[in-house]
């Protein structure tokens, strides 16, 4: 945590700032995550058996890729991150889409102050990596869920593949992600995650990982960790 009490680091929130206005341009920095997007919704969705109806918390939502697409499949959605700009791409957006997500600039911790175990399904995608304490996101993201509920998690492993390319690769041969965007001692290990979930009284229910073939251009989920995963939990 850091000293003024909030679990944010200002210089990667002033990073998703500067490049918010392009958030929705699916050619920009952002192009990952349009292209991951399809992938990791279907796999939230069937994991959660359907999340039409459902109440669903995104943590660390940014201009909205997901939370707009869980709106879409029908879930009622509460958007959250600490990045004005984003959040206001996020709202803006809504208003050429037609979509109805709630979003809010409010700390993962102080909603589950607000709204303990209200949640039938919490992700935090692609966040993790960029807070001074994962383990305190986790917890809040634990204590969001209803008993019973989903917690989904994205991040980056720590290995030197990952370093590869997640930063060598990504940022500086391929030019997928700025320079920058991502500091290897911030990545977690698929096993790092599970304890602090397990201490945070998550059950572990699956994992997959989410590769990208520089040959093809495309991403795919399958059983290859090594760089970027998804785990599952139940609350
Ligand atoms: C790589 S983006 C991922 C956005 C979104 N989750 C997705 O996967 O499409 C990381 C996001 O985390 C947000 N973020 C970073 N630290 C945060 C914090 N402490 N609380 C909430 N959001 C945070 C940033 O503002 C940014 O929008």
């Amino acid at each position: 945590m850091k000293d003024d009490g909030i679990n944010a680091d200002p210089m990667e929130l002033e990073k998703f700032s500067q490049l918010a206005h392009h958030w929705w341009d699916p050619n920009s920095e952002f192009k990952p995550l349009h292209e991951i997007n399809p992938l990791r919704l279907n796999y939230i969705d069937e994991t959660v058996a359907g999340l039409a109806g459902k109440t669903v918390v995104d943590v660390g939502c940014g201009g909205g890729i997901l939370s707009e697409s869980m709106a879409v499949r029908g879930a009622k959605v509460t958007g959250i991150d600490l990045s004005d700009k984003a959040l206001k791409v996020a709202k803006l957006h809504l208003l050429e889409s037609g979509q109805q997500v709630d979003y809010r600039k409010i700390t993962v911790e102080a909603l589950a102050e607000e709204h303990p175990q209200h949640y039938d399904v919490v992700t935090c995608m692609e966040m993790l990596e960029h807070v001074p304490d994962p383990a305190s996101v986790i917890q809040a993201c634990a204590r969001l869920a209803k008993n019973g509920g989903w917690v989904f998690f994205s991040t980056l492993n720590r290995n030197p593949k990952a370093y590869l390319y997640a930063i060598i690769g990504a940022e500086y041969i391929l030019h997928l992600l700025p320079r920058g965007t991502h500091e290897y001692a911030k990545f977690i290990k698929p096993s790092e995650l599970a304890h602090m979930a397990r201490a945070a009284n998550l059950m572990e229910a699956k994992m997959i990982g989410m590769t990208y073939n520089p040959l093809t251009k495309t991403y795919a989920l399958e059983g290859d960790t090594s760089v970027n995963y998804i785990m599952a939990f139940t609350a």
